[in-house]
C-alpha cells in the first residue's frame, strides 16, 4: 500500500528509474584519451592533431601560451566542443564524443571554471548538499532527509577542503580562496573520478596558493587532476608531469625541470618570462 502511495509521488525520482552509467574501465589504461584530436574556428586550427594521455590518479599540469589551446582542449573532453577529427575515451569503455555535456558530467567528470560560482547566501554546508542534490544518483536519498551517509560525506569533503570550521558561515564572507576550495568541494560531492582545474590560484594570496598546492596534491591518487595553470611558481609547487601546449599541440611533455630546460619550450613559452 505505502509503494502505490510512494509511486503516486510525482515527483519523486525512483532508483530504478535512474539509467545505470557503467564504471570508467582503467584496467587496461589510462583514465582520460585524446588522439589526434583537431579542431578549427573559422579557419583557424585551435587544437591540431593532440595527443594526450592522463593515468588513473595522475596530477597533470597544462601549461602553454595564451591562445595554445588549453581552454578548447578542456572544452572538448567536457563535450562543450566538438572536435572535427580525433577521439576522447574516458576509460576504455565511454566515448566522450557520442555524450552529451551532462552525460560526461555524470559519468564523473568534474571541471572548474576559474571564477567561483559559490551559492553566496548558502552557508557553506548548504552548497556542499546542493551540490549533492545535483547528483541525480543520490536525489531519491535527499527528497527524504539527509541521511547519516550524505552527512558524513558532507564532513568528508570539509575536512578535504579545510573549511569545516565554516560550515555555517555565509559563502558570501568567504574569501576569494575559501570560495574556491568550496567550488573544489561542491565538485568532489559528486565523486568525480576526473577533475579539471583551470587557473585556480588567481587572484589567490601566497597563503592561499600554499593551500591549493596541498588540497591538489592530496586529491591526486584518489582521482586524477589535470591543472591548467599559468603562474609558473604555482605549477613547480605541484607539478610532478607537465604538458606543455603550443598551437593546439604537445610541444614538449616531463617533469617541470624537463619541459622549463627544453629548447622549444624556452622559445616559444618560458623565454617569454625572461
Ligand atoms: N569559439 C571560438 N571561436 C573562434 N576562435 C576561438 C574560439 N575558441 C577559441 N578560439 C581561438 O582558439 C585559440 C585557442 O584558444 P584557447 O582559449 O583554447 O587558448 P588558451 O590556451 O586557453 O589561452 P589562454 O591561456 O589565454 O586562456 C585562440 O586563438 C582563440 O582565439
Amino acid at each position: 500500500m505505502s509503494f502505490l502511495k510512494e509511486l503516486a509521488n510525482r515527483d519523486k525520482v525512483f532508483n530504478f528509474l535512474i539509467p545505470e552509467v557503467s564504471p570508467v574501465d582503467v584496467r587496461h589504461g589510462p583514465i582520460l584519451y585524446l588522439e589526434d584530436v583537431s579542431v578549427s574556428f573559422d579557419g583557424f586550427k585551435a587544437i591540431n592533431n593532440l595527443n594526450l594521455t592522463i593515468d588513473d590518479g595522475e596530477l597533470r599540469c597544462i601549461i602553454g601560451p595564451n591562445g595554445a589551446g588549453k581552454t578548447t582542449m578542456m572544452d572538448i573532453i567536457t563535450g562543450k566542443t566538438r572536435p572535427d577529427t580525433g577521439s576522447v575515451w574516458f576509460g576504455s569503455r565511454h566515448n566522450l564524443l557520442t555524450k552529451s555535456e551532462p552525460e560526461i558530467a555524470s559519468l564523473g567528470i568534474g571541471r572548474k571554471f576559474q571564477k567561483p560560482t559559490v551559492f553566496e547566501a548558502l552557508t557553506v554546508f548548504e552548497n556542499l548538499e546542493l551540490a549533492m542534490a545535483a547528483d541525480k544518483r543520490v536525489l531519491p536519498t535527499l527528497t527524504a532527509v539527509l541521511n547519516g551517509e550524505c552527512r558524513d560525506r558532507i564532513d568528508e569533503v570539509l575536512e578535504t577542503i579545510g573549511l569545516r570550521n565554516l560550515r555555517a558561515a555565509l559563502a558570501g564572507i568567504l574569501s576569494h580562496g575559501q570560495k574556491q576550495w568550496l567550488e573544489i568541494g561542491m565538485l568532489l560531492m559528486q565523486k568525480p573520478r576526473l577533475l579539471l582545474v583551470d587557473e585556480p590560484v588567481a587572484g589567490m594570496t601566497e597563503q592561499e596558493m600554499e593551500r591549493t598546492a596541498e588540497l591538489l596534491t592530496t586529491l591526486a591518487g584518489k582521482q586524477s587532476v589535470v591543472v591548467v595553470e599559468h603562474d609558473m611558481g604555482f605549477v613547480r609547487s605541484i607539478a610532478r608531469k607537465v604538458t606543455v601546449l603550443h598551437q593546439g599541440s604537445v610541444l614538449a611533455e616531463g617533469t617541470m625541470d624537463q619541459v622549463s630546460n627544453h629548447p622549444d619550450v624556452i622559445k616559444v613559452y618560458l623565454g617569454e618570462e625572461t
